[in-house]
């Protein structure tokens, strides 16, 4: 099944808009909505960079993605998909957010732009993938030559540059490219027994007093007998977890359920997540759920997470509200303890100034994928954890040019391997408190792996 573009071009490069068919055109060429490729590439050497058109049907976001550098931020069919690189930023160093930052409202800045439709999302967007340790890694910014967008019943299409739409939708977005055969599975820094060992050493430290909590990750490599496919892991993801945001940028892929930071105006808004349990089978299940809601040890390592972020947040805002106690969030795989954070930013002052990038830098890592107090447990991680983060539990997401944008927390993902496409390391971690059990938190990682095992199995 293939969206129809059906339209002419409208003064200013912008299409007139008609209803979608579906199925091939008459030049049997792919096509989305009934935007034309005339419509979005003027050859008028005045036309704007950055077009972007209102489509009329909302198409299947995910599904619309080429194998190569797809871009993703998709939570219930929502958000945006990208593809094609029109610019990029690779940085890492002390100041990397500052830098990118820059970097962004100098591009967004200078780039005409003819934004037909004005919500969060539309005209020049980047996708980003910030490192996990900003000064260390290298973290990721790509302005897409093509997005979609979808949103309530608005959805949009995007073009930067010179780009025809039809060339880049050669897809068919019908056909998900068939699941491996065979996986193997490695360990990745440590063994599931050393790893118990520095979540023990790691408890210790705890009661000497040297830091409240601290989260140690573990990676695993799969190895599989196909190289492995973008399109259908995101849509695996996509279908399993609806309540995660399902996130792609330069080969990290994964279903995120901890929303870091969204911006909407000065609105600010924010799902932290630390406190976990198993899922179980019929009354088991609710038992664990009750169990988790009314445990002292995920309760207080929940806090730690919540209060991390809404004192780096707070000199930002002129209202941050924070309900009483953590709710559930149920996933097929684990259950969480959820508070929903939101604010209102500043009009004026450092903190009315600040950009969404600025406030990210601010806010992360907080206690969910870090520690408390967060020198202490980033040295302690650098120390028993053994594991290059990369950007995985770093800020994921996009911006646009007004400020808006979306970022969650790289977690439940997978990296897919830069030298072979056959293989990936995924990545998942723990919160350590005083109490934590290294066997329970094994198995906590273990069930965490699980959100992507399944979509790389499935
Ligand atoms: C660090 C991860 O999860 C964090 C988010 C939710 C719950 C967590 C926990 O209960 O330990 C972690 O803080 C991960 O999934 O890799």
């Amino acid at each position: 099944m293939r969206l129809l573009v059906q339209s002419g071009p409208v003064p200013g490069g912008v299409c007139a808009v008609s209803p979608v068919r579906h199925g091939a055109d008459a030049t049997g060429l792919p096509t989305l909505g009934s935007v034309t490729a005339a419509a979005v590439t003027s050859p008028d050497a005045a036309a704007p960079a950055v077009v972007t058109v209102a489509l009329p049907d909302s198409p299947d976001l995910l599904r619309l993605l080429p194998r190569d550098g797809a871009l993703s931020w998709v939570r219930r069919g929502e958000g945006l998909v990208g593809w094609g690189e029109a610019d990029r930023l690779e940085v890492s160093g002390p100041g990397a957010l500052a830098e990118a930052a820059a970097w962004w409202a100098d591009r967004s800045a200078a780039l005409p732009v003819d934004d037909a439709v004005g919500v969060p999302g539309s005209g020049p967007v980047v996708f980003a993938s910030v490192a996990f340790d900003p000064a260390a890694g290298t973290s990721v910014f790509v302005v897409p030559e093509v997005v979609v967008g979808r949103r309530g019943g608005t959805a949009w299409l995007t073009t930067a540059g010179d780009v025809d739409p039809r060339d880049v939708l050669a897809g068919d977005p019908t056909a998900l490219p068939p699941a491996p055969t065979r996986l193997r599975y490695a360990d990745g820094a440590m063994d599931p027994a050393s790893w118990c060992g520095a979540v023990a050493a790691a408890v210790r430290r705890i009661g000497d007093g040297d830091l409240a909590k601290v989260v140690l990750a573990r990676d695993l490599l799969v190895t599989a007998d196909v190289p492995l496919d973008p399109r259908r892991l995101l849509d695996r993801l996509a279908a399993r977890f609806p309540d995660c945001w399902t996130f792609a940028v330069d080969g990290l892929l994964g279903a995120t359920p901890e929303l870091l930071l969204r911006r909407t105006g000065r609105r600010l808004s924010a799902r932290v997540l630390a406190g976990t349990a198993p899922r179980g089978a019929g009354a088991d299940d609710e038992r664990l759920a009750a169990a988790l809601l009314a445990s002292e040890k995920d309760r207080a390592e929940h806090v730690l997470a919540v209060d991390s972020l809404v004192r780096a947040l707070d000199p930002y805002c002129t209202a941050l509200s924070v309900p009483e106690g953590p709710a559930l969030l149920t996933l097929p795989n684990v259950r969480h303890l959820a508070t929903d954070v939101t604010g209102t930013q500043r009009r004026s002052g450092p903190g009315g100034r600040a950009g969404l990038l600025e406030l990210v830098d601010a806010v992360h890592p907080t206690a969910a994928v870090g520690g408390t107090p967060p020198d202490v447990a980033t040295a302690v991680i650098a120390e028993l954890e053994g594991v290059d983060r990369g950007r995985y539990a770093g800020p994921v997401g996009w911006l646009d040019a007004r400020g808006d944008g979306e970022f969650g927390l790289a977690l439940r993902c997978a990296q897919l391997g830069e030298d072979d496409p056959c293989t990936a390391r995924l990545f998942a971690g723990c919160g350590i408190v005083a109490g934590s059990d290294p066997a329970a938190e094994l198995a906590e990682t273990q069930s965490k792996f699980a959100a992507f095992q399944a979509a790389l199995e499935d």
